[in-house]
Formats: C-alpha cells, sequence, structure tokens
C-alpha cells in the first residue's frame, strides 16, 4: 500500500454518488489509490460503487475502529483496511478478512507491539501531534524495519519532509478531498490538487 502513491488521500464521504466521479478525478490526476473512511453512512456505500465501477484505483476503508467494520468494509469490496489505533479484537478482525490493512500506531511500544505481530507496515497517527518527522526519525533508528504512512495534519508544505524520510513509504491526508469542492462536484479542482500530490514524491 505504501507504493501506490506519495499520498493517500483520506476521504469522508456524505454522498455515496460523489464516491465514483471523486476516484475517477484522483485517477485522471495520476493518484491510483483512495481511503474512503467509515465516518459516514454513506461510506460502505460509497466503498461499493468505487470497488464496482472503477477497478483501476486501489479502494481502502479507512477509519476500521471496531472488529465489525473489517468484515463489513470487505464485504463491500475494499483492498485494504486503515485503522486509525488497534485494539487486539480489531486486529484479528483485520486478519480474519485475509485482505492487507495498515493498522494505526503512534508510540514506540505499539510499534514494537504490532511488529511483533509481524506488521511492518503501519499508520503513523496522528502524525503531527503524535510527534511529527522528528518522532519518525527517532523510531527509525532502534526499528528501522518498520515503514509508515504518517496522516493526521499533513498538509501539501509540510509532506516533503515527511516523504525523506527512509521509513516513510506514504503519507496520508485529507486535503485530496475537500468538503467543499466535493458539494459542489467541482472534481476538475480534485483532479489539480491529485496532479500536484502525485509529484511529492
Ligand atoms: O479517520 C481515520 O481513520 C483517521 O485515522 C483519521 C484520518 O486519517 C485523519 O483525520 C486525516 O487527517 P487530516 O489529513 O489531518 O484530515
Amino acid at each position: 500500500m505504501l507504493a501506490l502513491s506519495p499520498v493517500i488521500p483520506v476521504v469522508v464521504v456524505d454522498d455515496a454518488d460523489h464516491a465514483v466521479p471523486l476516484a475517477q478525478a484522483l485517477l485522471r490526476g495520476g493518484v491510483r489509490v483512495i481511503e474512503l473512511t467509515l465516518r459516514t453512512p454513506a461510506a460502505l456505500a460509497a466503498i461499493e460503487n468505487v470497488a464496482r465501477e472503477v477497478p483501476d484505483i486501489v479502494i481502502g476503508a479507512g477509519t476500521v475502529t471496531a472488529p465489525e467494520h473489517a468484515e463489513q468494509a470487505a464485504k463491500a469490496g475494499a483492498a485494504f483496511l486503515v485503522t486509525p489505533g488497534t485494539t487486539e479484537r480489531v486486529l484479528d478482525a483485520a486478519d480474519a478478512t485475509g485482505l492487507p490493512y495498515l493498522p494505526g500506531a503512534a508510540t514506540v511500544s505499539e510499534v514494537m507491539r504490532l511488529a511483533e505481530r509481524g506488521l511492518s507496515a503501519l499508520k503513523f497517527f496522528p502524525a503531527e501531534a503524535a510527534g511529527g518527522v522528528d518522532y519518525l526519525k527517532s523510531i527509525g533508528g532502534p526499528i528501522p524495519h518498520v515503514r509508515f504512512c504518517p496522516t493526521g495534519g499533513i498538509t501539501p508544505q509540510t509532506a516533503p519532509n515527511y516523504l525523506k524520510l527512509p521509513n516513510v513509504g506514504c503519507v496520508g491526508g485529507s486535503w485530496l478531498a475537500p468538503k467543499d469542492a466535493l458539494q459542489a462536484g467541482d472534481w476538475d479542482r480534485i483532479e489539480t490538487l491529485a496532479r500536484e500530490a502525485s509529484q511529492l514524491g
């Protein structure tokens, strides 16, 4: 997952009908991955729509915070799962789907626990609030084999600082799909944001 794009767009969809034109705009801009968060009632239908109609984009389900979310997302057609943090039950449920997933961690101990389970691609969340670039750089000393997708508070201006780190594969960000652009159906703007983001790596 970390190698698909320098930026994984993290999206909150209020209207499941927005998901397909959004995914198409991201693809036109050169971004071939999308994370639809399970934060709204429209999310699962949105994942279904994208999985069915935009097969060229890799569709992930974000905000997997309860065991049942994992199975629901897999059933809807998600190709990967993202969790903001982890519990044993959420990890077991994610394992049970057979899908790849990016589990969230914010501390060294969480990273070590996930590495013990054989997980070496993690989401670092909430990136800016949890210590940002300096924290990730420090983790890379004792735990160099774990790679991260930092997410939370990252902007197009700060993303390059993360992407320079050897233990960062990509960043996550919601700036690629601003709420007002979704509401207005401004797919050209999203395409432009995607094009800029795809060149950050
Ligand atoms: O919903 C989840 O599962 C999360 O973990 C949180 C999101 O990844 C961040 O809210 C995105 O962060 P921003 O780019 O700062 O908006």
